[in-house]
């Protein structure tokens, strides 16, 4: 932010797309290890407001504007994926200007006192992040860093939607003819610890079940709170880590599912039954949440937790960054003090407690 080459608080921004007009930078929204958000508004009125997105050129050890840039393209007439403007660079950075979103689910998560949702609000969220990846997977893509940070909600009249965000590890999965692609022998330990799946702490190829194990991981978190492994540092505990995963489908499964919809179990075992080729059944997984609601008389139409409680979305820009995407592997050959890579304060570890003693 120092740097004077870099984006400066009321510079005018003019991407070489010239249908896209001007921007003015307001300030910064994120500074992270691989990349800036910055608030533009429309250099006509500022009122206007919009994201950009910024990465050095030079000096990233992870460049991935570029596929932000591929991603937000090929999605952008869908719902619940932020609107592509613009992009550009000069010679010191890249950027791409988006819709301007509200905070992340991990921010407005941990904002709640109960650190978690209602289930009338977590509920809908596991619907639309479902929803989410379906498209995304249709779209022959892969996430490969499903979780909250990554699912940010609309601004006003948009506040009921959940958007996607981050697709600096996403992947085709199919060829240029549509064909789905045979598993490397090998790929990098990709995504966040926390809510990795095993295929990926196994240094394995990911599928579209994969995205969706981690979805399970997002939606135990979101409806019951912070996951029994959240404590564990990942860049040194990482095979422990798998080994909870492990231990939630055996002998730690029911004490894992308790307080959860009994319809996550059929989840769970539907997940798990998906093989690397096929797709995963998104309307069964959508229907059992349906269920669920419909047992628990929960109305799916209702106003969402930061609808009914506006201080929420105020308080969610306040509470710190969380679960950067950062690369497992180069992680663990820096073995830098990069210690926020699995930074969960256990605040209500207690739900889980079961398994401390
Ligand atoms: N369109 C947007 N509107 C509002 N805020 C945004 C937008 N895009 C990104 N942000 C903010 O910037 C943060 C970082 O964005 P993003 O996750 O895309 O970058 P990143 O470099 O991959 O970050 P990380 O490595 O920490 O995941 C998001 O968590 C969000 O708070």
């Amino acid at each position: 932010r120092d740097d004077p080459q870099m984006p400066q608080v009321g510079q005018i921004i003019e991407p070489h797309t010239t249908e896209v007009g001007s921007f003015r930078v307001l300030r910064v929204i994120y500074s992270g290890p691989f990349s800036d958000v910055y608030l533009l508004g429309k250099k006509t009125n500022v009122n206007e407001k919009f994201a950009m997105k910024v990465e050095r050129q030079v000096g990233n050890i992870r460049p991935v504007l570029k596929l932000d840039v591929f991603v937000l393209r090929e999605m952008n007439t869908q719902t619940g994926f932020p609107r592509f403007i613009g992009a550009g660079q000069t010679p010191y950075y890249k950027y791409c200007i988006m819709e301007l979103l509200g905070p992340d689910l991990s921010k407005l998560r941990r904002s709640l006192d109960a650190k978690k949702f209602s289930t009338t609000t977590a509920l809908q969220v596991c619907i639309q992040t479902l929803q989410r990846l379906e498209t995304l997977h249709d779209h022959g893509l892969l996430c490969r860093d499903v979780k909250a940070p990554n699912f940010a909600i609309g601004l006003e009249s948009r506040a009921s939607i959940i958007y996607m965000l981050d697709f600096g590890f996403a992947r085709k999965y199919k060829d240029k003819n549509g064909v789905l692609m045979k598993p490397r022998p090998a790929a990098a330990l990709m995504g966040t610890f926390l809510y990795a799946p095993m295929a990926s702490h196994k240094r394995e190829e990911q599928c579209r079940r994969d995205d969706i194990e981690s979805w399970f991981y997002m939606a135990c978190e979101l409806l019951k709170g912070t996951l029994p492994w959240a404590h564990l540092y990942g860049v040194e505990r990482h095979q422990l880590i798998l080994e909870w995963k492990q231990f939630i489908r055996g002998s730690g499964r029911k004490e894992f599912l308790r307080g959860l919809p009994q319809q996550f179990d059929h989840i769970l075992e539907r997940i798990d039954s998906v093989s690397f080729f096929d797709r995963p059944d998104y309307r069964y997984l959508i229907s059992q949440l349906m269920f669920a609601a419909e047992q628990l008389s929960i109305d799916l139409k209702a106003p969402l937790d930061w609808q009914k409680n506006k201080r929420l979305v105020r308080k969610a820009h306040w509470v710190g960054e969380l679960g950067e995407s950062n690369m497992a592997s180069d992680l663990m050959r820096e073995n830098s003090d990069l210690s926020t890579a699995n930074d969960v304060t256990p605040v209500d570890v207690e739900t889980w407690r079961v398994w401390d003693s």
